[in-house]
């Protein structure tokens, strides 16, 4: 996993703000509160101040003006608070919303080529530990933050109109404190940031390892994945510690901070009011002062360090939405040529990594209403060449036509709309078999999706379900058998209706009679369509129009079963070791190396 790119941590949280912006209102409500309290707290000191100035002299009503501020400062503290608590809860959880559902829309919108460099448990990771720490932060922290430095600002100028000796004596301890916590938050951000990462790899793991339970039990790996959950454990938790040292130092700072003016502060106010030149009340007003301004030295450096960690935690959230996402512009599918060909490959390079050649100037071209099947070695490219048609990755040399018009000016989702892709690995939704055949945000009929089950020969299976087409299929349809899945993947297609077919075989195994079933599905689907299949049947590969062999990169033969049987060459070979060793079955064709 690439580390996030670090920004100044104004500018990562002013990313922070855009997200606010719509709930001014309330935050205005978070702000002015969060300024009444502070200068409530000052009130309180001029009250104390009045207080015993009054009692010393005498001064009746002064004493009284001292209780009516008593009492307003008790209802101003009472209502102010609540709307300081109620305002932020009232856009914390909408600003959380609108974080989520802008980064989940991003990352729905994210090239293929950037996901499969990722690991799922990164996007979760990101979604809910990193929310957690800004919902806490803009919440909370950054109003404390603004709280404290304004009381401590009001403070200091009181304290320096009062006695400007003694203010001098704890700025001096005040500019210290400021040095060495500065100092010591300085790397929280990147700890931060670091725990982030930690936490998405160990959502990895713990995900890897549900996935692929069966697998992991079969090959008795629980052990190995145990041990890699703890080793993750194990990094996270020297991050952790890293920075609880850093803000238990801060905490012993704040404890240095907090003694060091008052012990100054008592000896040399003690002996102003000795020598008359303080009055008492203005002493005890002063201790009240040197206390909102201990407590701010001590708060203020914790804050910040909050501050930092928040500026870390967004840099890493906010490095998802600076990804480039997929073209949303581009061609509709109206007025399609019926002349073009239907998919065309001109000169068609492509690398993943801009190291590894995978295509090599490949140039085929597929009629409208025709079928080429795709064969080749394992590794040779076959799935490759419907990844670039499907707009999931961008090829770099050459030009991929879709009815005569470059893929490049397409509308990305438009394009999609005219293929329908049954892939080896056919996933399932969390839902019913209906809405796995449907497969669409709108309404669906439910003899359409019969229809479609009939013509993949998986109706009868789902008719003698307790609930039918209602039933669940569990995350990744574990309780649908390979055969089923593939059928259920067919009717998928045929729902979808689209003119294009890419049609990944499966590979897997399946008895003869469930093999049966699947071909006459496959037979009834690629009826009336522009087929480009991955062929690992023989009926299939036989079948089709044109054959495509991909060896390296390149097409190394092209032409009909017949042609290229009698071309005697990787076809040839191909097709004799599959006769060979499965005479009587169909499949396996590609996967058998040449
Ligand atoms: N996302 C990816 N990133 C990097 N390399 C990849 C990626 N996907 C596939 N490859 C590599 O590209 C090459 C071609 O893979 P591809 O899946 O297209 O082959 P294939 O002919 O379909 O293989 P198979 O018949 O085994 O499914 C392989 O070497 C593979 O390792």
């Amino acid at each position: 996993m690439q580390a996030a790119t670090r920004h100044s941590a104004f500018s990562s949280i002013s990313r922070l703000l855009v997200f606010l912006s719509p709930y001014r209102f309330w935050l205005s409500v978070k702000l002015l509160s969060t300024l009444v309290l502070a200068a409530n707290d000052i009130l309180l000191v001029y009250i104390i101040n009045l207080l015993f100035s009054s009692t010393l002299s005498g001064d009746k009503a002064g004493l009284t003006q001292a209780v009516y501020l008593i009492l307003a400062f008790i209802l101003i503290g009472v209502v102010v608070n609540f709307f300081n608590v109620y305002s932020s809860g009232r856009y914390s959880a909408a600003v959380t919303r609108d974080i989520k559902n802008t980064v989940g829309e991003h990352i729905n919108k994210l090239p293929i080529s950037y996901m499969d460099s990722r690991h799922s448990g990164d996007f979760s990771s990101r979604m809910t530990n990193s929310m957690n720490e800004i919902e806490g932060f803009i919440n909370n922290d950054f109003a404390a933050l603004i709280f404290h430095i304004f009381r401590v600002t009001v403070c200091i100028v009181f304290m320096f109109y009062m006695n400007w000796q003694l203010t001098l004596f704890g700025f001096g301890v005040v500019l210290l404190m400021t040095f060495l916590s500065g100092a010591i938050s300085r790397p929280l951000s990147k700890y931060a940031a670091d725990v982030q990462q930690e936490m998405a790899r160990m959502n990895t793991v713990v995900q890897d390892t549900i996935g692929g339970i069966h697998i992991i039990k079969s090959y008795n790996l629980v052990e190995i994945m145990y041990k890699k959950f703890q080793d993750l454990l194990g990094k996270l938790m020297v991050n952790f510690l890293r920075i609880e040292k850093r803000i238990a130092a801060i905490g012993s700072v704040s404890i240095f901070v907090r003694t060091a003016p008052l012990v100054g502060f008592f000896l040399f106010g003690g002996y102003l009011v000795s020598q008359g030149q303080l009055e008492i009340g203005a002493l005890l007003a002063f201790v009240q002062f040197i206390n909102y301004l201990v407590q701010g030295m001590g708060e203020i450096p914790n804050q910040i360090s909050r501050f930092k960690i928040a500026a870390g935690i967004s840099d890493y959230l906010f490095e998802l939405l600076d990804q480039k996402t997929e073209r949303t512009e581009g061609k509709q599918p109206q007025n399609l040529s019926t002349e073009a060909p239907t998919i065309e490959f001109q000169d068609v390079s492509f690398s993943y990594d801009g190291k590894s050649q995978i295509l090599d100037e490949v140039s085929f071209s597929l009629e409208q209403g025709k079928t080429i099947a795709l064969v080749g070695p394992s590794g040779s490219g076959k799935s490759t060449v419907f990844k670039l048609i499907t707009g999931f990755y961008d090829y770099q040399g050459g030009c991929i036509n879709l009815y005569g018009e470059p893929l490049t000016e397409w509308k990305l989702s438009a394009a999609r709309t005219l293929i329908s892709h049954v892939s080896q690995d056919t996933f399932l939704f969390p839902g019913s078999i209906a809405e796995n055949i449907a497969c669409t945000e709108d309404g669906y009929k439910m003899e359409d999706v019969e229809r479609a089950a009939k013509m993949a020969n998986i109706h009868e299976f789902i008719r003698v379900l307790p609930e039918g087409y209602q039933t669940l299929v569990g995350e990744r349809g574990v309780k649908l058998s390979g055969g089923q899945k593939q059928r259920l993947a067919i009717a998928r297609a045929i729902m979808k209706d689209a003119p294009i077919l890419l049609l990944d075989e499966a590979t897997s195994a399946l008895d003869t009679e469930s093999e049966k079933l699947v071909q006459e599905a496959i037979n009834r689907m690629t009826r009336n369509r522009t087929v480009l299949v991955v062929a690992h049947r023989l009926s299939t590969v036989m079948n089709a129009d044109r054959i495509l062999v991909l060896n390296n990169g390149y097409i190394a033969e092209s032409g009909t079963h017949a042609e290229l049987i009698a071309q005697n060459g990787i076809y040839r070979r191909l097709y004799h070791n599959q006769a060979g060793s499965h005479a009587e079955q169909p499949g396996q064709i590609a996967q058998e190396g040449a």
